[in-house]
């Protein structure tokens, strides 16, 4: 069993626990489920923001611990001062040391849209990210079928939500659906670990043209940035670059500068 595999079996343990213990009628009563959010495309789409996806994450299968101290209180709101397009909040526990909590309290700390960053494979996780206050949900090619990808995609359509559509390969890409408002390509692949930026490079010409491509994983400095640009890609999503300081709002905003300063 590779990683992938183990992650998306442990999920559907938690799902099945979780919806026995909050269902989704309930879901539907939160606050967030009625309130407007921002659009994580038009955000992408404006050239007000930078680009940038900043990613909150305290560990990773791949990495181990890359920050357990710095709180989403502290960061959050610096990545909004960066003036980044969107915040990605990781909610898996088990293998990120995330949780639904910090994208709550990212959503009340900041204005800018929050990407639900899970793997998600049943519909209720869908109306959880609607309920805790996310913008956008990943939806992750390589552990969804065709079917589902579709059905979960018009779900979270009709709930309001953006739809981030991640792939590795060319086949991958079949599943994209008109639904989907961002592709991204990821870099790593969460298979094997291996990480290339390359990856993007080679997929961004097959990537359909009238979604907004991002590239996300591996990406440390301002040369990446340009390079992806000219390749089309709109879009950063960037994790332990941040994260691995001790002050990852800040270096967020440094970063940013600095694509300012060479682009
Ligand atoms: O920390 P990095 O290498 O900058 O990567 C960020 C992000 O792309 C990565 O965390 C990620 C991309 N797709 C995912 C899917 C699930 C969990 C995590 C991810």
């Amino acid at each position: 069993m590779n990683i992938l595999d183990k992650i998306v079996a442990r999920k559907k343990i938690e799902v099945a626990q979780q919806q026995d213990y909050t269902s989704i009628e309930k879901l539907k009563t939160y606050d967030f489920f009625k309130k407007e959010v921002p659009s994580l495309k038009s955000y992408l789409h404006d050239d007000k923001h930078n680009g940038i996806i900043s990613e909150f994450k305290r560990s990773s299968p791949s990495k181990g611990v890359i920050n357990s101290l710095s709180t989403v209180e502290q960061v959050i709101p610096l990545y909004e001062k960066a003036g980044v397009s969107g915040i990605s909040v990781l909610t898996d526990s088990e293998f990120f040391g995330g949780n639904k909590s910090d994208l709550v309290v990212a959503r009340k700390v900041s204005t800018v849209p929050v990407l639900r960053k899970d793997f998600m494979i049943a519909d209720y996780q869908i109306y959880e990210a609607k309920a805790i206050g996310a913008s956008a949900i990943l939806l992750i090619a390589a552990i969804l079928s065709h079917n589902q990808a579709l059905q979960m995609s018009q779900l979270a359509k009709d709930l309001g939500l953006d739809i981030l559509m991640e792939v590795h390969n060319k086949e991958e890409l079949d599943i994209v659906n008109p639904m989907v408002d961002v592709v991204g390509v990821n870099n790593r692949n969460l298979k094997t670990f291996e990480v290339s930026l390359q990856q993007s490079i080679d997929l961004a010409a097959a990537m359909p043209s009238d979604v907004v491509k991002i590239s996300e994983s591996g990406i440390y400095s301002v040369e990446d940035i340009l390079l992806l640009r000219q390749h089309g890609f709109r879009g950063f999503l960037i994790g332990e670059n941040f994260m691995r300081t001790k002050n990852p709002g800040q270096a967020c905003i440094d970063f940013s500068e600095s694509i300012k300063q060479k682009a």
